[in-house]
Formats: C-alpha cells, sequence, structure tokens
C-alpha cells in the first residue's frame, strides 16, 4: 500500500466467488473460489494465463455479470449492477465517435443531470489535467490510439467514480505508446487517489503502476498468489532497472510461466522446451 492519504471509500471485496458458464452444452467453472480485495485509494492489478478468468471476474465487480456463488460487495454493499460508482475502461476505445471528445466527456455528466456550463467546466478541467484541452473539439478519429484511451479514462473519472476497473486498457497500443500511458496513468491516479482494478497480461506494466498484484491460475481461475509491490511512489520508469523491480518480474514470471504451461494442458514438456525439435523422416513426411 501507498502512504498517499486514502479516500475513505472504494473497497471493493470479494469472497468466495465462482463463476459457471456454459459452453456447448456443458457447465464450467471459469473462475473458482476467488477472494481478494481493493483498499480505498488502492491500485491493484490481477494477471494470470490466458483465459483464466480475469475479464469475468472484473465484469463482475463492474455489475455486468453476476457470480453464480460468492459474494461482492463494494464499501460493504452488495454489487447487483453497474453503477456510475464504478467506472470502466476497456481495451477497445469505447468512445463515441460521433460525438467531440469534449462532448465525450460530459456525456455520462449529462445524463446525471449536471447544468451544461457545469459539466462544461468539468470537462475542460479534466481535459486539461490529461494534457488533451487542445483537443476537445476534435473527434475520436483524428485522435491517437494513446489519445483515445486517455480520454477513455478522463471519461470515466468524469462522474467521480468510487473505483476505477480497467481491462487491459493499454493492450491495443504500441509498446512505447504503452510506457507512457503507464506513466501518465500513475500519475493520474496519484493525483485522484481512487481505487482500480486493473487487468492485464504485462508484469513489467502490473509491477509499475501496482500497491498489489494477484496472480491467478490456469483455468478454472483461482488466487495462486498475492504480491506486494514494494516499491516507492511516485514511480518512474527508471525504476524498472532496479534490482526490486527485477526480483518481482522473476518472481511473477515464474508464477505465470507455471499456468501458462498449465493452460496449455500438458502440450507442451517444459522439460523439452528449447531443444530442437527432431521430426525425423516419418515426421516430415507428415508435414509434406
Ligand atoms: N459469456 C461466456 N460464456 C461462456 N464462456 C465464457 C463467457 N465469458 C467467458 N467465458 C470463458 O470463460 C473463461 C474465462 O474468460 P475470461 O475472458 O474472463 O478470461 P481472461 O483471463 O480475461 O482471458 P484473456 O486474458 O485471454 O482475455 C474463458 O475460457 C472464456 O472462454
Amino acid at each position: 500500500m501507498n502512504s498517499t492519504v486514502k479516500k475513505p471509500e472504494g473497497c471493493i471485496e470479494l469472497s468466495n466467488v465462482q463463476v459457471n458458464f456454459i459452453q456447448n452444452g456443458a457447465r464450467f467453472a471459469a473462475v473458482q473460489d476467488v477472494s481478494l480485495n481493493v483498499q480505498p485509494g488502492e491500485f491493484v492489478s490481477v494477471v494470470g494465463p490466458s483465459g483464466c478468468g480475469k475479464s469475468t471476474l472484473l465484469n463482475i465487480v463492474a455489475g455486468f455479470l453476476k457470480p453464480s456463488d460468492g459474494v461482492v460487495t463494494m464499501d460493504g454493499q452488495a454489487i447487483h449492477g453497474p453503477s456510475a460508482e464504478r467506472g470502466v475502461v476497456f481495451q477497445q476505445y469505447s468512445l463515441f465517435p460521433w460525438l467531440k471528445v469534449r462532448e465525450n466527456v460530459e456525456f455520462g455528466l449529462k445524463l446525471q443531470g449536471m447544468a451544461r456550463h457545469e459539466r462544461e467546466g468539468k470537462a475542460r478541467t479534466l481535459l486539461g489535467l490529461a494534457g488533451l484541452l487542445p483537443f476537445e473539439n476534435h473527434y475520436p478519429d483524428q485522435l491517437s490510439g494513446g489519445m483515445k484511451q486517455r480520454v477513455g479514462i478522463v471519461r470515466a473519472l468524469a462522474t467521480g467514480p468510487r473505483v476505477l476497473l480497467m481491462d487491459e486498457p493499454f493492450g491495443a497500443l504500441d509498446s512505447q505508446t504503452r510506457v507512457v500511458m503507464q506513466e501518465i496513468l500513475t500519475h493520474m491516479w496519484q493525483q485522484w487517489k481512487i481505487s482500480v482494478l486493473f487487468i492485464t497480461h504485462d508484469i513489467e506494466e502490473a509491477i509499475f503502476l501496482s500497491d498489489r498484484v494477484y496472480v491467478m491460475t490456469a483455468r478454472p481461475g483461482k488466487i495462486k498468489a498475492e504480491i506486494p509491490i514494494d516499491l516507492p511512489r511516485p514511480r518512474s520508469a527508471a525504476m524498472t532497472a532496479s534490482p526490486v523491480f527485477t526480483a518481482l518480474h522473476r518472481q511473477l514470471k515464474s508464477l505465470i510461466r507455471e499456468e501458462s504451461l498449465a493452460a496449455m494442458g500438458g502440450e507442451i514438456d517444459p522439460a523439452t522446451m528449447g531443444q530442437s525439435w527432431h521430426l525425423g523422416e516419418e515426421g516430415m513426411e507428415t508435414l509434406r
């Protein structure tokens, strides 16, 4: 946990959550017995192999999905559906293409019944903080991917949520833009001190941004480990070369690698990985 002053609200708790889905007529557990929490003002990431149920967990906290079993609360109240108290940012830029940048940010405020001049002022302040004010009259199509995602974050924050839920928000960006976006997000988060639940495949991203990281097992997704990230704040790109960062990276990589191999269902034998394939004449024949 960082040492900044916490808002008194924005506590998410999942207790013994199970999610069953039906695929091809068969029921299976996507998520099993998951208990995790995000404390007020904390930045928590969830990492794990593809298909382990990360997005499913986020969708439950967002209120888009109901768990088959278990309890999910925000500040002690059960979550029954989506709410402006929980802002969501997805990988796909979910901006309205027919609205200008500022109109996109104002959208939720308009729904809340805020008067025009007030919402204009609020949107402009937030856009200014994100360095986007010069683009307030642009349409989303006129922006780069990184800028669109910054608008998406500002829009999610505009209505004053207690929690920000982010599902691979930088997954569609090139690696350089992604690193810059991580720095922007960590600075924005330090100003807003809002609780964040962040889903990512990227170990470095999870370490750089988070106070704690949960690692999930391969499907059915359970919590395999909870790793505190004891790096000072504010975070800077230079920290990624520090011994603490490197050790955390190694630890998380090893935990996830075990699960990624498990997720492949024994298709790959770790003992022989890296050895060249010797197909033999018979094997070559099957490829011809
Ligand atoms: N609505 C649904 N109906 C049936 N199966 C689903 C549904 N949603 C997700 N699944 C399955 O549940 C499992 C978990 O999916 P989920 O998208 O949560 O995983 P993930 O960890 O976010 O994956 P990725 O990292 O690849 O995005 C997957 O096997 C997925 O195919």
